[in-house]
């Protein structure tokens, strides 16, 4: 996706600890007009599919997520990291550790909203190792619902998330592509797959 590769590539600094911060579009301030793109990309990509609803994660993935589930006229559901009193009755839960927040993070999906009937898309913000999308893959498995697929706005090559997944046998899509970068300056953005 052209207009985010070139937006990355103006605005992302790389921080201690291999974190890419592109608070200016994705993870702080949202851009509506490119959100929009992303939405309509990854819609593109996985509507042949067929997919029920659009699955995610609080808090950065919920942007993307929403623009995809607008376009492709499905519900959306996040995943929480703290159980609400609202949510009551049976959950699915897995764990994940969080990249930008540190500590290991409990993932909470109530079975009101994820069941045997749903197709599922998976967007999130980030693919780096993975084991956030694998956890999440985990809680759609144990509700009975169908992984279509995952879409992903900013991969890290270098962390081989993509390998991570294979196992689940499903199509990765993603937008942009950090093929390296140091905090030196180096920052390598390509257009993602
Ligand atoms: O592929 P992984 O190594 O699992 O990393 C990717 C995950 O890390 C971030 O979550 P984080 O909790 O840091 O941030 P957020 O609250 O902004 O969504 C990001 O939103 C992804 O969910
Ligand atoms: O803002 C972020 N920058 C990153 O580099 C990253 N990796 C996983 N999750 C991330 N979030």
């Amino acid at each position: 996706m052209r207009a985010l590769v070139d937006a990355i590539r103006a605005q992302g600094t790389v921080l201690p600890g291999g974190i890419l911060k592109v608070d200016g579009l994705i993870n702080h301030q949202l851009l509506p007009q490119l959100t929009r793109e992303m939405g309509e990309t990854f819609a593109q990509t996985f509507r042949p599919l067929k997919p029920s609803k659009v699955v995610t994660i609080e808090v950065s993935g919920i942007a993307p997520a929403l623009a995809t589930a607008m376009v492709l006229g499905v519900p959306m559901v996040y995943a929480r990291k703290k159980r609400p009193v609202t949510m009551q009755g049976s959950v699915y839960t897995a764990q994940s550790v969080s990249r930008t927040k540190g500590g290991v993070v409990e993932l909470f999906i109530s079975h009101e909203f994820l069941g045997s009937q749903d197709r599922v898309v998976v967007i999130d913000d980030f693919l780096a190792s993975g084991g956030t999308l694998l956890a999440l893959a985990d809680m759609i498995r144990e509700s009975g619902a169908q992984l279509l697929g995952l879409g992903c706005v900013v991969e890290k090559a270098f962390e081989h998330g993509r390998a991570n997944l294979a196992s689940l046998g499903v199509p990765v899509r993603t937008l942009a592509n950090i093929v390296r970068m140091d905090e030196g300056g180096t920052l390598v953005v390509e257009a993602g797959h």
